[in-house]
């Protein structure tokens, strides 16, 4: 029996927008989230990484006019890492890694929001299931370039393998993903995939928002 927060959590999966102003080829990141929201992303996650990436007053501000537009589009803004900051703007939800503030941590103090885990084996995704976590990032699928410190190529393989060990939470697939690989992301078990670049940096924002739709619709 899948319970109704599970189903929810699955409906938001499908197209997970990942950025930061690093990943905006120097446009101004709320057009491109606009655009992106306007090609139909489910889900969005503000990540500001990389050596060019906003600290303190600037990217509290670039957080909050971030999360204005997904509160008028009625999207679901998520932080990555930056528990201060999740708190401070009582944002929809936290993403953390293994190398973050511990999932058990956040959940206690971050009770009914979203909470996503990145898990790369089997018993990281059966600790953060046990912390609470609403879904598990698994990656990279694909190499990718935005994120310097990512570990080894998975490969779809890996969603395969948590589903046939019996992970049953959401999951989304991150890491290199493109229109046109997404729908293997899909087919190998994952409930949606979380894309970065392949958005962020993209010359038509709002189509390719499309397209991941199309591909990611079961
Ligand atoms: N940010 C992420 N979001 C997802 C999501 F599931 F949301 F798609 N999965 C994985 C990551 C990677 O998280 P982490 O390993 O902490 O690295 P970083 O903080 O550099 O992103
Ligand atoms: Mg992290």
């Amino acid at each position: 029996m899948v319970d109704k927060r599970t189903e929810q959590i699955k409906e938001l999966l499908p197209v997970y927008f990942i950025m930061g102003s690093s990943n905006c080829n120097g446009r101004n990141p709320v057009d491109v989230l606009e655009e992106a929201i306007a090609g139909g992303i489910t889900l969005f996650q503000f990540r500001e990484k990389g050596e060019s990436a906003l600290t303190g007053k600037e990217k509290v501000r670039l957080a909050e006019r971030l999360q204005k537009v997904c509160q008028e589009n009625h999207i679901p803004f998520i932080v990555n890492d930056d528990f201060e900051l999740a708190i401070e703007l009582d944002a929809d939800g936290i993403h953390v890694g293994q190398d973050d503030l511990a999932a058990v941590i956040i959940r206690e103090k971050f009770s009914n929001k979203i909470l996503g885990v990145s898990a790369h084996t089997i018993e990281e995704a059966e600790q953060a299931i046990k912390d609470g976590a609403d879904y598990l990032g698994l990656g990279p699928i694909y190499p990718t370039r935005s994120k310097d410190d990512a570990e080894e190529v998975a490969g779809t393989e890996i969603i395969k393998r948590f589903r046939d060990h019996g992970i049953t939470l959401p999951i989304v697939g991150i890491g290199g993903i493109s229109p046109e690989s997404a729908e293997q992301v899909i087919q190998a078990g994952a409930d949606g995939v979380a894309v970065i670049s392949s958005i962020a940096s993209s010359s038509d924002v709002e189509e390719t928002a499309k397209s991941f739709l199309r591909a990611t619709s079961k």
